[in-house]
């Protein structure tokens, strides 16, 4: 057992790391209900929050990629994909995301997610040098953040067959994986009161762009 993950963990890191971990994805399909208006175009002072979350994905990964239901609504951006599957929600984009990604493991966080941590991803980047999980999230009291996660191209498969069986409950589908949870105490010593998991779903949720 020992030896096996050693050997496993020296593979990896033999890998140069944008093939490893050079990709986030930052999915921009949703139908924004609740919000009233495409939360693609909420703006912080006088920038997009969309071109916000692009600038600080782009200190820790080489690539970022937008995974949308409609390529036409971002006609100024490169890296945008379309989903396979439309309307499964955040896990066709996530599925989408894993086909075009250029790294075995892929961070994926939500239009609507204002605070993206650096340190807490290199953080959880850490852990996937050290070991081999194929999904990487975190504990939110009694529930998990599928978002703000780390996803590998190993869970391809998985993706697709739940899908097209028109499974597309997120935790589901991760509950069929190896994947790995940190804890929520972990993640509060990086975010105090878990603000870095914040969405906006709500008119009345803008009010915490105040402090981005
Ligand atoms: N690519 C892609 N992204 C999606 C899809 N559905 C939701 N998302 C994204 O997933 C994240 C979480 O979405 P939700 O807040 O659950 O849904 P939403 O559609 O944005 O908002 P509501 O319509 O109010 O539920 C957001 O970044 C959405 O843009 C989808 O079908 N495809």
């Amino acid at each position: 057992m020992f030896f096996g993950a050693a050997k496993l963990n020296s593979d990896l890191l033999k890998e140069d790391p944008m093939k490893l971990l050079g990709t986030a994805a930052i999915l921009c399909g949703g139908k924004s209900t609740r919000m009233g208006f495409d939360k693609c175009s909420i703006k912080v002072k006088d920038r997009l929050l969309l071109d916000i979350i692009i600038e600080k994905l782009s200190q820790a990964f080489e690539e970022v990629i937008l995974v949308t239901n409609d390529k036409s609504r971002f006609p100024n951006y490169k890296n945008v994909y379309v989903d396979e599957y439309k309307d499964c929600g955040p896990a066709g984009g996530i599925y989408t995301a894993l086909l075009y990604s250029k790294s075995k493991y892929l961070f994926v966080i939500g239009c609507d997610m204002p605070f993206v941590n650096l340190e807490y991803i290199s953080y959880m980047k850490g852990l996937i040098k050290e070991n081999k999980y194929d999904c990487i999230l975190t504990q939110k009291g009694n529930w998990v953040e599928p978002l703000y996660a780390f996803y590998s191209d190993d869970m391809i498969p998985l993706f697709k067959r739940s899908l097209e069986e028109g499974r597309y409950k997120l935790i589901d589908i991760i509950s069929k994986s190896n994947y790995f949870i940190v804890e929520e105490k972990i993640a509060r010593s990086f975010s105090k009161y878990l603000e870095i998991f914040s969405n906006l779903n709500f008119i009345s949720d803008l009010e915490i762009l105040k402090k981005v």
